[in-house]
């Protein structure tokens, strides 16, 4: 239950008087999520999404977040709108944490990923490269190459414990990763957490409806942006790859925004990147969750069977390219 902050009812009526969306009509937690605390607000106006930011959201980036939202909506993606309050305020603070409401997008995630599902993944992901061309505010991505070294650090220690070896497995691919970086392809504005919880589609079509949680959105390598997707959509509850998702979501992609020779190359580096980079984050939540916490932490394992794989691979033909 991603419910980190708890919200009384006198709370929450106070917090909505500041805005102009109506009386509150009922307030419940969100389940879903591991990382904030996220609760759909329905008031006599409209139905709204109220987030709390908890740990791992640093508060000064937020008017990044919040800014890039407002800017890819006014450009047609649909996202979630930050609301302004009455003084024309979008982030906001509510029992001691930095808060937002915004729109609430309809739509489902696809509880079992098809192939069309990583076609209209690839038009959607495109489509958001190019709407962020124009965004004018930057945020240097802290969970990319650089970041990773000391994030291992803070729990090296443990990581034996998840597997044995994994702490030297590690140490070895961040010596890879740091010396074949592609540090010089295409960069701007990534997304950098496209999981399908935060892909919505309607009941039977093929087409993105929508897409939320732009809390670790930053500027960085476009092309890895299509490497968290092809670790988080292409790969079967059995740890096989699926090489037909991958073709649609790199061919889809390359319809609205052509992928470059270089970064084509890039993508075996950059997947390894992209499965060390949740690998990590999952090591330091698996090692520093208490164990009676209501949150469950995502299994670490699942990323080191996707890293151990695009190790195997030798270029981007695996990944279902001609
Ligand atoms: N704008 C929105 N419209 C509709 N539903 C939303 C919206 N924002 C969040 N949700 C719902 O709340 C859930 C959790 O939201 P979100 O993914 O942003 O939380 P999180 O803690 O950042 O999760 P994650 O672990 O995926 O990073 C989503 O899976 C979705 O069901
Ligand atoms: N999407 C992340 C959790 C939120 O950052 C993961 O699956 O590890």
């Amino acid at each position: 239950m991603a419910v980190y902050t708890d919200v009384s009812d006198e709370d929450i009526f106070r917090f909505v008087a500041e805005y102009d969306i109506g009386d509150v009509v009922s307030f419940k937690g969100i389940a879903e999520g591991v990382e904030n605390t996220n609760f759909l607000l329905q008031t006599t106006k409209a139905p709204f999404i109220l987030t709390l930011y908890e740990k791992r959201v640093n508060p000064d980036d937020l008017p990044f977040y919040l800014g890039l939202m407002d800017h890819l909506s006014a450009t047609g993606l649909n996202c979630p709108t930050p609301i302004h309050g009455k003084d024309g305020v979008a982030l906001r603070r509510l029992c001691g944490r930095p808060a937002a409401i915004t729109s609430f997008l309809q739509g489902m995630s696809p509880r079992r990923i098809q192939p069309h599902h990583c076609a209209g993944l690839g038009t959607a992901l495109a489509q958001l490269h190019t709407a962020g061309l124009g965004f004018e505010m930057h945020l240097p991505n802290a969970l990319s190459v650089k970041g990773w070294r000391p994030l291992f650090e803070s729990c090296q220690e443990h990581a034996d414990d998840v597997e044995p070896g994994l702490g030297k497995m590690i140490g070895d691919e961040l010596d890879y990763l740091e010396a074949n970086w592609p540090h010089a392809l295409p960069k701007g504005v990534i997304h950098a957490d496209l999981f399908p919880d935060n892909v919505f589609f309607f009941p039977g079509k093929e087409d993105v409806s929508g897409l939320i949680d732009f809390y670790f959105a930053c500027n960085d390598l476009l092309a890895y942006d299509i490497a968290i997707c092809m670790n988080a959509w292409c790969f079967e509850p059995d740890s096989s790859f699926n090489v037909t998702k991958a073709k649609n979501l790199l061919s889809y992609y390359g319809k609205v925004r052509g992928l470059s020779d270089a970064e084509l190359a890039a993508l075996p580096v950059l997947a390894r990147g992209a499965s060390l980079r949740f690998l990590l984050t999952r090591l330091y939540d698996w090692v520093n969750t208490p164990k009676d916490a209501l949150v469950t932490p995502k299994n670490p394992r699942e990323y080191i069977t996707k890293l151990r794989f695009h190790q195997r691979v030798e270029n981007a033909s695996a990944y279902g390219l001609d």
